[in-house]
Formats: structure tokens, C-alpha cells, sequence
């Protein structure tokens, strides 16, 4: 890939894709864009289309979503599905139509099954029936994941899906009722022991298990995807190694260094057993995961003590 290659970030203020943006500066790429959501609502197919007659770019990585944890993604299904199909139809077929011939579209873990079997691998995707609290969700990546999967068949352009596992990182979502779990544990956490270490309310049971990327080894596979050609659609992208939520808190709460109660609140919903990806095809085409989770936490923790006044403003 030639450093001056025009190559279009959409997302490119979020977790995700500003990780990306900065990944891609550090590698010496030149000619990079990307728009706010207040600049081109995704949504509009009209306006993504004269974007792309105007911009041209040569590439297309689609980091922009509505994007939430378990409780956001349960409450407001109609968005998760309706937005999520607008958004990546027109970023998909508006690429397409443009005669661009590289698309890298990120999903999530949860497209697989709710019960498949563990590790999750990628010819699992449709063998049964999806969890309740982020099928809508779920649908609308799947079909992302099948509109390039055709394009590919169809056109033999180099579209392709990496599906991640759960994020976090800088610049993750801090608001309590709409995060995911690892960046609400380092908020209430921290806000706890603020508070003379007082008890901690988290959600579910503890049971379910989870895994985390630091979304700077996210930022590096997209970097690897843009730079390497693929032989297939889709590739999960996660570290291989999970744990459950309950290790996760006592993992931050020692970060953190909170020294009070915590408390399980059993009317929140507990969401998928456990969603470990298999992660061997990612690895067989060259690519690792290579931060440490406990060292992602400390890094994460320091950015939140840095930035707690601007991502106050930013996402609450
Ligand atoms: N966070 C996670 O744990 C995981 C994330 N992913 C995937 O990674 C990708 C990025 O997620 P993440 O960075 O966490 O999410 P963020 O919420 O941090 O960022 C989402 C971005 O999407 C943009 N966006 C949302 N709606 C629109 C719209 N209507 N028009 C234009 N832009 C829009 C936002 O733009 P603006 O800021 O300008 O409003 C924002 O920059 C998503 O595809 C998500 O599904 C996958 C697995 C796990
Ligand atoms: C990335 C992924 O993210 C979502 O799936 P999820 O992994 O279930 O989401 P989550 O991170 O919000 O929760 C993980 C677990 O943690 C528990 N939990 C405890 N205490 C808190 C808590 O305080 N906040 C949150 N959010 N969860 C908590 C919570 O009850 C659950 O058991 C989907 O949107 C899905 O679409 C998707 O792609």
C-alpha cells in the first residue's frame, strides 16, 4: 500500500477509529480522511454517495457504528438494527458503486451463536440462534459481513470483515448506562474510592466470561489488513484468552486500587455464557495480539485519570 493512497476512516472520532487514525499517521500514511457525524450523517445514502463522487478515496475502512453495551444494545433495539444496516449499506455499496476496490467493514463477536461451541470459529457464523440482548445488533453485522462476503464472490474486490472481540482502550465510552463493561468498572471503581471506598454496584451475576483487545493491537490488525491481501472474507480478531467478569472486577478493583464491597445487581441481564474467539486463522495469516490485559487496564486507567474532564463533556 503507498503511503499517499487516499484512504477514508469512517468512525474516525470514536475509540476505534481515531486508534486507527493514529496508527496509520505513526506508519508514515499521508492522506488520510475521515468526517464527523455532524459533517455527513452515514445514514443519508444520498449524502454518502456525493461524498464518495467528491472525495474519491481509494480505501474505505468502516470504524463508524452505533455502537453500546449490554444494557443500551437491549433497550434501544430498533436503533442498533436500523442505523448500524444504513450506515454500512451505504459506506458497503456506495464503495462498491464507486469502483473502490479495498473495504475493511469491523464487526463484533457477537455475531456468532449464543451456544456455539468454544473457541468461536468463523464457519460457526448462522448455525443457530443469536443472544436476545444483542441480536438486532448482531443482524445488522451479519449482514455487513454478507454484503462484502458477495461483493468478494461476485466482483473479487478485496472486501473483507474482522470480527473483534470486546474493546477498550482510550477514548472509550465512559457513561455508566450506555458502556461496555470494562470502562464502567474503571469509572465506578475509581468514583467508589473517590468516595471513601464505598460498595460497588456491578450487573449480572459475574458468571459470564469475556475477552478484551486493547484497541491498539485493534488498530494494528486493521494496519495489517490494509497492508496484506486476504484470501477469504472473514477473520476473527481477538487474543484467545478470556476470563469472567468477576476476575475482571477483582482485575481492576486491584488497579484501581478500591478496597471496598461489590455487589451483584441479578436484575441486569447477564447477556452470552462466554464468546472466546478461536483466533488461529488471524494468526495463520500473520497477525498477534500483544498487549497484555492487565497492562491494558493500567494504561486505560492512567488516560481515564488524564482526560476525566474531556471525555466528561465529550460522551456524557
Ligand atoms: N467497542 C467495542 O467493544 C467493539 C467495537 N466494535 C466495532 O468497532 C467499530 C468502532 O467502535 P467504537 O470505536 O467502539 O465506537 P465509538 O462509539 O467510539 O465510535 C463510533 C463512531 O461512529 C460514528 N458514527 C456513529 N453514527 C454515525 C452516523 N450516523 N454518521 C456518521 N458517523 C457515525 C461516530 O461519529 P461521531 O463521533 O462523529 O459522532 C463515532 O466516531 C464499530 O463498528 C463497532 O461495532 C466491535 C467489537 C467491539
Ligand atoms: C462488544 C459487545 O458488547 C455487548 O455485549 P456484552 O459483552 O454482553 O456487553 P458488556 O460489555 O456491556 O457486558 C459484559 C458483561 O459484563 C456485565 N457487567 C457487569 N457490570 C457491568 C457494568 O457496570 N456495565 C456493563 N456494561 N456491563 C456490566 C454484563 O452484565 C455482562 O454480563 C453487546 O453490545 C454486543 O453487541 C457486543 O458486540
Amino acid at each position: 500500500m503507498k503511503k499517499e493512497t487516499k484512504i477514508y476512516i469512517a468512525g474516525h472520532r470514536g475509540m476505534v477509529g481515531s486508534a486507527i487514525w493514529r496508527a496509520l499517521e505513526a506508519k508514515g500514511y499521508t492522506n488520510l480522511m475521515g468526517k464527523s457525524s455532524k459533517e455527513l450523517d452515514l445514514r443519508n445514502q444520498a449524502a454518502v454517495k456525493d461524498f464518495y463522487a467528491t472525495e474519491q478515496p481509494e480505501v474505505v475502512i468502516d470504524a463508524a457504528a452505533r455502537v453500546g453495551g449490554i444494557l443500551a444494545n437491549n433497550s434501544y433495539p430498533y436503533q442498533f438494527l436500523m442505523e448500524n444496516l444504513q450506515i454500512q449499506n451505504n459506506l458497503i455499496d456506495g464503495a462498491h458503486q464507486s469502483g473502490i476496490g479495498k473495504f475493511i467493514f469491523l464487526g463484533s463477536s457477537c455475531i456468532y451463536p449464543k451456544l456455539a461451541p468454544q473457541p468461536l470459529k468463523e464457519e460457526y457464523l448462522l448455525t443457530s440462534s443469536l443472544e436476545p440482548t444483542n441480536e438486532w445488533y448482531a443482524i445488522a453485522k451479519i449482514t455487513g459481513v454478507k454484503a462484502c462476503e458477495a461483493i468478494r464472490k461476485q466482483f473479487d474486490k478485496d472486501y473483507i470483515s474482522l470480527m473483534p472481540t470486546n474493546l477498550y482502550g482510550p477514548f472509550d465510552n465512559f457513561d455508566l448506562e450506555t458502556s461496555h463493561v470494562l470502562p464502567a468498572m474503571i469509572r465506578k471503581f475509581h468514583e467508589a474510592k473517590e468516595s471513601g471506598n464505598a460498595a460497588v454496584e456491578l450487573w449480572g451475576s459475574g458468571t459470564p466470561m469475556r475477552e478484551f483487545l486493547h484497541v491498539e493491537d485493534m488498530a494494528d490488525v486493521v494496519v495489517f489488513a490494509l497492508e496484506n491481501e486476504f484470501q477469504d472474507n472473514l477473520y476473527n480478531v481477538g487474543t484467545g484468552v478470556d476470563l469472567t467478569i468477576k476476575e475482571l472486577a477483582e482485575l481492576i478493583q486491584q488497579t484501581v486500587g478500591h478496597e471496598g464491597e461489590i455487589i451483584w445487581d441479578s436484575s441486569k441481564p447477564d447477556g452470552t455464557p462466554r464468546k472466546l474467539m478461536d483466533v488461529s486463522k488471524m494468526a495463520d495469516a500473520g497477525w498477534k495480539a500483544k498487549i497484555k490485559l492487565a497492562d491494558g487496564i493500567k494504561d486505560t486507567y492512567q488516560w481515564f485519570l488524564e482526560n476525566i474532564d474531556s471525555f466528561k463533556q465529550v460522551k456524557i
